[in-house]
C-alpha cells in the first residue's frame, strides 16, 4: 500500500484557500558572556532588530540596522518547550490527523540548530518532544508489532496477526537494530542523564483506528545520502566499511523517498531516542571514515506514523487486499520530518582547506539551490510563472521537493547567534528567512481519512463483548435447540391413490414437524419465562439501580451544596487570609520602622552617653588638674608662710638683739651731742612690749598686691594670700620697742656716714645684712620697668645676677625667667621719690602660658638730708610710750628689710 498524498499542484493561485505561506520563526541563542553586547534583540514578539556593533563602517552616515517580521521571536531566555509548543506541536497535531509536515532549522554555524532540534536530556529539544507528545497520544491505541511492514518504496503492508506474531518471533530470536529492545541495557549517547519526558498529548486520535510509529535518519553529507541506521559492515583488521550512499526515488503518489532506507518501528518514546542516538554513533563513525565533521552535514530524522482502520469487529486491522483501489482507503501515512541543516558560514572567513573547504562548499551549495529553490517558487506563485525550479540541483532539495511541491505544513526556524560578529551572516540568513515566509505550500485535507461505512465505537464494543464474554462463560448453559422444523418434505407426488407409502411419510413428516413445533413453542414458552424473569431482575436492578443513582444523586447535591457551602466560606476565609495577611503586611512594615525608630533613638541615647562620660572624664580631668594646682599653690603658700614666719621671728630676735647691742653700746659710748641732749633724761628701758599690728601698719608703706594688676586666678590668689598675710603678721619691725630711742643717732645717717664713730657697732653690720631675697644665683629675674625709670642710685640695691630687663613684658621673655620683678615708682608726700619693687615667682601654666605669683614688695626710698624733718629739740615730758615709739620709728627706718614688705630708709 502507498501512502496517501495528494499530487504536485504544477500551478497554484497565490490567494487560494487551501495554501498557506511557509512559517518561519526565530530564535536567538543567548550569548556565551552576558555582558557582551548583542547585535541583535528582538522588538517585538515577531520583529527582530540587527544592529551592527559601534565601530563598524556606516554608509552615509546612517547605522545599518534592519528590522525583520517572523511568525513569532523566541529571545535568548525562550524555553526549549515554549518553542515546542508553538513551533512543533502543531505538526504533531497534523501528524496523527494523516497530514504532513516539515520543520526544518537554519542558520549559522554555532547559532543554535542543533540545541533547538536536539537539546539536552535535561531540556530537550523538539525532535524528543515530537515523540513524546506522539506517544502520549496513540498510547494504547498501537496496534500489534509487525503488523505494518515497510514495503523499501516508500509503502506499508498490513500483515495477518499470524505473520505478524511469526516475525516478532523470528525478530526475537535474532534481535538486531530493527527490534529494539524494550528496556535497552545502556542508553547510548542520551547517557545516564534521565529524561525529562513532554507530557503533552493531542486530542485528535481516533479510537477506531490502529497506529504504528516508524522512524528513519539520514543524513546528506557532500552532496550525498546515507542511511544512518544502516549496519556498517565492520573488518577487524580495515575497521568499518564506509557507508553506502542512498538514491532518492520517487514512489507512486509522485513522492520522494531514499530507497532502501532502514525504517524501524518503534512502541515507546525511548525507542525512538534511542534509535536516535544510535544513528548519532554511527554519524561519527560513518564521518570517521569519511573524514567528515559531524556538523558540517544536514540530517533528517523521520517520523512516520501508520495508521488503518480496525475490521466491523473492531478486532483486527483490515487485512491486506489484492484490490489496490481499495488501498487508500485502508491505511493512511503521514510523515513529519525534522531537518537540521548543517550551518551556512562563508569559505573565506573560516579559512577552510581540503575536505573541509569541499564540506563548506557542497553545504553552501546545497543552501543556496534551497534558496534558488524557494525563490523560483516564490516567484512561479506570485506572478504566475512556470519556470522549473531546480529541485534536482541538490539532494536536499530534492528531498524536500515532496513538501514544497505536495501538501502539508513546512515550517522554519532560523536560529541566531547575536554576537557582532556574526552580523554579516546573519544579514543574508535573515534576508533568505524573510523571503521563504512568501511561498506558499498546498494545504493538507485529510479530515476524513478513512470512510468505509463501518460503525464508529468499534473498539469500544470489542472490549466490551470481550467483558460480557468473560462474564456469559461463568452462567450455567441451557440445552441447545435445534430451531430447524425438520428435514425437508419428502417427494408428495401420489402416483396411485394407493400410494399408502407416500402418505404415510407424509404422516411421519408432519408428526415430526408438529413435535419440533411443540418443543419449539415450548422453548419459546420457556425462554419467554425466562425472559420475561430476566426482565423483571433487570428491572428490579434497574429500580434499585435507579434507587441508588437517586440515592447518589442526591448524595452528589448534598455534596455538591456541601462543596458550594464549603468553597463559600474557603472564599470567605480566603478573603480574611488576604485581608490577615494585608493587616499583617502592614503590621511588618510598622513594626519595621518601629524598629528602625528605636534603632535610631538607641544610637542617639548612645550618643548622648558618650558626650557626657567624655565631658564628665573632661571635667573630671580638669577639676583634678586644678585642685592638684590649687593644692601645690596652697602647699607653697603654706611653705612660704612658714618660712616668711621663722624669718620674721628671726628678724625680729635678731632686731631685738641688734637694739640690745646698740642699747648696751650706747650706755658704753660717749654721747653724742644729740645723745647729751638727752642724757639728762632717764632712759631706763620700758618692758618690752607688742604694738598692735594695725598701728604699725599705719607706719609701714606698702603697695596693694591687687594694684598692681596680677592677671591670673593664681596670681590673684597668692596676692590676696599675700595680702591676708600682711595684715595677720607682725612686721619684724613693730616686734620691737626700743627703750632709748632719742639716744640712738638716726640710722639713715649712719648708714651713709659708717665710719662716724669706730667704736660704735655699724648700723649695717654686714653680719646682720639682710641678703636681698633676689640673690639666688641660680634664678633668673625678669625686670619689668618704665622706660623713664629713674635711678635709685641707693647704697643697697637688690641682688639680681641674672636679669633682664623690658620695658613691655612678652610672655616668651617669661619663659626663661624663674623671678619676674615689677618697678614701680611714685612721689611720697615729702616729694621724695619711692621705687617699689614687686616681686614675685614665675611658675608655668598648664595650658603652656606662664603666671607670676606676687609674693615680695620690696620699698626703695631715698631721703633728701635737708628735707628730713626732723623732731623738735624742745625735751618734751618724758613719756616713755612716745619714747619707744620714736625710736622704734627711727628704728625700723633705719632697718627694715623683712621678706614681706621691707622699707630701706637711705
Ligand atoms: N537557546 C540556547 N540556550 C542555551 N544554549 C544554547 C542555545 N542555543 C545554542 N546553545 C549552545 O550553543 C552552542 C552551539 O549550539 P549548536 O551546536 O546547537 O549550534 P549549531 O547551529 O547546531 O552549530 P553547527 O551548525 O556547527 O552544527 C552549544 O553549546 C549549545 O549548547
Amino acid at each position: 500500500m502507498k501512502p496517501q498524498r495528494g499530487k504536485t499542484p504544477r500551478k497554484r493561485n497565490a490567494n487560494s484557500p487551501f495554501q498557506e505561506p511557509v512559517e518561519v520563526y526565530c530564535r536567538l541563542r543567548p550569548l556565551d558572556d552576558p555582558n557582551e553586547p548583542a547585535c541583535a534583540k528582538p522588538l517585538s514578539n515577531s520583529v527582530v532588530q540587527l544592529t551592527p556593533s559601534d565601530n563598524a563602517v556606516v554608509r552615509n552616515g546612517q547605522v545599518k540596522e534592519y528590522q525583520y517580521t517572523f511568525q513569532n521571536v523566541f529571545d535568548e531566555f525562550s524555553s526549549q518547550k515554549a518553542v515546542f509548543d508553538r513551533t512543533a506541536l502543531p505538526l504533531v497535531e497534523d501528524l496523527v490527523a494523516g497530514k504532513n509536515g516539515l520543520l526544518f532549522t537554519y542558520g549559522i554555524t554555532g547559532s543554535g540548530k542543533t540545541y533547538t532540534m536536539t537539546g539536552v536530556p535535561q531540556d530537550q529539544g523538539i525532535l524528543p518532544r515530537c515523540l513524546d507528545v506522539l506517544f502520549n497520544s496513540i498510547g494504547e491505541l498501537q496496534s500489534k508489532k509487525y503488523v505494518f511492514k515497510p514495503d523499501r518504496m516508500n509503502g506499508f503492508e498490513v500483515q495477518t496477526e499470524a505473520d505478524a506474531m511469526l516475525e516478532r518471533q523470528k525478530k526475537d530470536i535474532m534481535p538486531n537494530l530493527t527490534t529494539p529492545s524494550k528496556t535497552p541495557s545502556k542508553r547510548p549517547e542520551s547517557g545516564d542523564i534521565e529524561r525529562i519526558m513532554d507530557p503533552t498529548a493531542v486530542g485528535s486520535v481516533e479510537d477506531d483506528n490502529c497506529y504504528a510509529v516508524f522512524v528513519s535518519y539520514i543524513e546528506i553529507y557532500n552532496n550525498y545520502v546515507y542511511d544512518l541506521l544502516d549496519d556498517l559492515p565492520y573488518n577487524p583488521i580495515t575497521g568499518y566499511k564506509p557507508p553506502q550512499t542512498k538514491i532518492l526515488r520517487t514512489d507512486s503518489s509522485d513522492n520522494m523517498y531514499v530507497h532502501n532506507c532502514t525504517e524501524v518501528e518503534v512502541k515507546q518514546p525511548q525507542d525512538a531516542i534511542d534509535v536516535f542516538y544510535k544513528g548519532q554513533k554511527r554519524r561519527k563513525v560513518a564521518h570517521t571514515t569519511l573524514n567528515a565533521e559531524s556538523s558540517r552535514s544536514h540530517s533528517v530524522f523521520n517520523i512516520r506514523l501508520v495508521q488503518a482502520p480496525l475490521d466491523g469487529k473492531g478486532e483486527e486491522v483490515i487485512q491486506d487486499s489484492d484490490e489496490e483501489a481499495y488501498d487508500s482507503d485502508r491505511i493512511c501515512v503521514s510523515q513529519l520530518s525534522l531537518v537540521d541543516l548543517a550551518g551556512s558560514e562563508r569559505t573565506n572567513r573560516t579559512k577552510n582547506s581540503g575536505d573541509r573547504l569541499k564540506e563548506a562548499g557542497n553545504i553552501n551549495q546545497s543552501l543556496m539551490v534551497l534558496r534558488t529553490c524557494l525563490e523560483i517558487l516564490r516567484e512561479n506563485q506570485t506572478a504566475g510563472n512556470s519556470k522549473l525550479v531546480p529541485y534536482r540541483d541538490s539532494r536536499l532539495t530534492h528531498l524536500f521537493k515532496t513538501f514544497f511541491d505536495g501538501d502539508g505544513k513546512v515550517r522554519m526556524i532560523v536560529c541566531v547567534n547575536p554576537r557582532f560578529t556574526e552580523y554579516e551572516e546573519t544579514i543574508h540568513v535573515m534576508k533568505f528567512a524573510e523571503m521563504t515566509q512568501e511561498v506558499l505550500i498546498t494545504k493538507s485535507v485529510s479530515n476524513n481519512k478513512f470512510d468505509m461505512g463501518l460503525t464508529p465505537g468499534r473498539r469500544r464494543l470489542h472490549q466490551h463483548q470481550i467483558e460480557n464474554g468473560r462474564l456469559e462463560e461463568m452462567a450455567p448453559h441451557r440445552p441447545q435447540i435445534d430451531f430447524s422444523i425438520g428435514p425437508p418434505f419428502p417427494l408428495l407426488e401420489l402416483v396411485t391413490p394407493t400410494d399408502d407409502l407416500t402418505i404415510c411419510n407424509i404422516g411421519l413428516c408432519l408428526d415430526e414437524r408438529l413435535r419440533r413445533r411443540q418443543l419449539m413453542i415450548l422453548d419459546y414458552e420457556q425462554s419467554c419465562a425466562e425472559f420475561r424473569a430476566q426482565l423483571v431482575d433487570f428491572e428490579k436492578d434497574y429500580n434499585s439501580l435507579r434507587n441508588k443513582c437517586s440515592e447518589l444523586e442526591e448524595r452528589a447535591a448534598m455534596r455538591e451544596k456541601e462543596a458550594s457551602r464549603i468553597e463559600s466560606k474557603n472564599r470567605s476565609l480566603e478573603r480574611k487570609l488576604e485581608e490577615m495577611s494585608r493587616v499583617l503586611k502592614d503590621l511588618e512594615k510598622e513594626n519595621q520602622l518601629l524598629g528602625l525608630q528605636v534603632q535610631d533613638k538607641a544610637w542617639k541615647i548612645q550618643v548622648e552617653k558618650n558626650a557626657k562620660e567624655k565631658l564628665r572624664s573632661d571635667y573630671k580631668s580638669r577639676l583634678q588638674m586644678n585642685n592638684q594646682a590649687w593644692e601645690k599653690n596652697m602647699e607653697k603658700t603654706r611653705r612660704q608662710m612658714e618660712i616668711e614666719a621663722e624669718n620674721q621671728l628671726d628678724e625680729r630676735d635678731r632686731k631685738l638683739d641688734m637694739l640690745r647691742d646698740i642699747v648696751n653700746e650706747q650706755d658704753a659710748v660717749v654721747a653724742t651731742p644729740r645723745t647729751r641732749s638727752r642724757a639728762g633724761q632717764n632712759p631706763t628701758p620700758k618692758p618690752r612690749t607688742h604694738t598692735t599690728p594695725a598701728s604699725i601698719q599705719s607706719a609701714r608703706s606698702e603697695i596693694d598686691m591687687s594694684s598692681i594688676g596680677a592677671s591670673t586666678i593664681a596670681s590673684s590668689a597668692r596676692a590676696a594670700a599675700a595680702g591676708r598675710a600682711g595684715n595677720t603678721r607682725v612686721p619684724p619691725r613693730s616686734a620691737v620697742r626700743i627703750p632709748a630711742a632719742k639716744s640712738i643717732p638716726n640710722l639713715s645717717q649712719v648708714g651713709l656716714t659708717p665710719t662716724t664713730s669706730k667704736s660704735r657697732q655699724p648700723v649695717v653690720n654686714p653680719r646682720y645684712h639682710r641678703r636681698s631675697k633676689s640673690s639666688g644665683n641660680a634664678e633668673v629675674w625678669l625686670e619689668h620697668k618704665p622706660v623713664d625709670c629713674v635711678d635709685t642710685n641707693t647704697l643697697m640695691q637688690p641682688k639680681m645676677t641674672k636679669k633682664k630687663s623690658v620695658s613691655k613684658l612678652d610672655v616668651k621673655d617669661t619663659k626663661s625667667a624663674s623671678k619676674y620683678v615689677l618697678t614701680h615708682q611714685e612721689q611720697d608726700s615729702s616729694d621724695e621719690l619711692v621705687t617699689k619693687l614687686v616681686k614675685g615667682d614665675v611658675i608655668k601654666t598648664p595650658s603652656g602660658g606662664s603666671a607670676v605669683v606676687f609674693n615680695d614688695v620690696e620699698t626703695l626710698r631715698r631721703l633728701s638730708p635737708g628735707t628730713r624733718k626732723r623732731r623738735s629739740p624742745t625735751t618734751p615730758m618724758y613719756d616713755p610710750e612716745m619714747e619707744w615709739t620714736d625710736t622704734e620709728d627711727r628704728c625700723s627706718t633705719a632697718v627694715e628689710g623683712h621678706k614681706r614688705s621691707k622699707t630701706t630708709n637711705l
